[in-house]
């Protein structure tokens, strides 16, 4: 007979809120049903204190009937930009990190496109003036564009207020969010499931094996490869790696990812031992799209770290505490770092990885990716 055993925290919640509770969904399973969402172009209730509340819709995926219903349904209703966009407009952000944007009457979904999406800024640069927003309560349009961003779509959302938020959600069937759950769940740290381990033999390090590792918040599997047998009481030869499916797979000549990654692992072949991370945080975790986006902006002349700020992102968005927490599960707390980024080492140390040695890894320098290298370099203090 097929029996079902309850995981740990799921137990904890039975023993918290009683039996038949543990069937619904919690905070974490509704924030990756409210990402799901929010890529596919569906609404979200943001349900705040007391009965108010906000309706968010994804600026990328937003329907013209939708943004329509959503512009009706408050004249409170704004577009939210990041204060990196917000500065590209030339629109002032009182909120400091967000800018919030009153649509215009009758607003369209190319004026919504031409605010969200810079790929259009240099053939129209004036699309303002924009009176932003001043005053009020800015954390629920602030939680909508982190939740955008989990999504990985351009960081610009469309926001409405609503009475009765529940209420709201219930009536036309959308995910409903507690603000202050979701804020505090989504600024934790991912937890991760091993989920398997096998062997893989690679060209560059026969003695490997692969390990599966899964967060527990729906997001993207994690890879952890571990070469030969690492000691765990003694530092090891490690690289945390974010993907870049364009240069490790490609072979694209923009950016050294590819070579590194052979790099990494032919060093860990020969010296017998290693573990490599790979992350799954594409385009220094803004996803494969808005990388190209960014892509995009390069080849009308911006550099990479402008290219990030014109799509409203900050120049790195990924979270190196996935790579410490990985470490620190497959049993590792002291490493020989390869990397050349002193912002990687740092956040190690933060989360108490002991890093006894950088290990430099200059490899992959084409005509092609100099310039993009040298931006790193000035900018984000990437070593030479
Ligand atoms: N947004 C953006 N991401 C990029 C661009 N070029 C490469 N990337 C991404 O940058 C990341 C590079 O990752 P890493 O090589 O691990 O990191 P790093 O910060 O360069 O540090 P080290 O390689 O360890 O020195 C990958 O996720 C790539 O997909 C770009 O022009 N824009
Ligand atoms: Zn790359």
């Amino acid at each position: 007979m097929f029996q079902f055993t309850a995981g740990g925290d799921r137990r904890e919640r039975l023993q918290r809120k009683g039996a038949g509770v543990t069937l619904a969904p919690d905070i974490t399973d509704l924030l990756a049903r409210a990402r799901a969402d929010i890529r596919m172009g569906v609404p979200v209730v943001l349900t705040g204190t007391g009965d108010g509340g906000a309706v968010l819709l994804a600026a990328e995926t937003a329907s013209p009937e939708r943004l329509a219903d959503m512009a009706g349904l408050s004249t409170e209703t704004c577009l939210v930009v990041t204060g990196r966009r917000a500065e590209t407009l030339r629109a002032r952000a009182y909120d400091g990190d967000i800018a919030r944007l009153p649509l215009p009457r009758g607003v369209t979904p190319s004026w919504v496109r031409a605010v969200a999406d810079p790929s259009d800024d240099l053939k129209t640069p004036m699309k303002g003036p924009f009176n932003a927003l001043r005053g009020g309560d800015a954390s629920l349009h602030r939680l909508a564009v982190d939740l955008v961003k989990e999504a990985r779509l351009l960081p610009s959302v469309i926001v409405a207020p609503v009475k009765d938020a529940v209420d709201f959600a219930s009536k036309n069937g959308l995910t409903s969010l507690p603000a202050e759950e979701s804020a505090a769940t989504m600024g934790a740290e991912a937890l991760l499931d091993p989920v398997i381990r096998a062997r893989v033999p690679l060209l560059l390090a026969p003695d490997a094996r692969l390990h599966v590792f899964r967060p527990k918040d729906g997001a993207e599997e994690h890879y952890v490869i571990e070469v030969g047998s690492p000691p765990r009481d003694r530092p090891v030869l490690a690289r945390l790696h974010s993907a870049c499916f364009t240069g490790d797979l490609l072979g694209s000549l923009k950016c050294d990812c590819g070579p590194q990654l052979r790099a990494a692992l032919a060093q860990m072949g020969s010296e017998g031992a290693g573990v490599l991370l790979y992350l799954n945080q594409e385009g220094r975790g803004i996803g494969l799209a808005n990388k190209m986006r960014a892509y995009s902006l390069q080849d009308q002349g911006f550099d990479t770290v402008e290219a990030n700020h014109r799509l409203g992102f900050e120049d790195d968005e990924r979270d190196f505490r996935l790579g410490a927490a990985l470490l620190l599960r497959m049993g590792f707390s002291a490493v020989r770092l390869m990397t050349n980024n002193p912002a990687k080492i740092d956040m190690m140390r933060r989360m108490d990885i002991d890093v006894v040695e950088r290990v430099p890894l200059k490899v992959g320098k084409t005509p092609q990716n100099e310039a993009y290298l040298a931006t790193k370099a000035a900018k984000s203090g990437h070593l030479l």
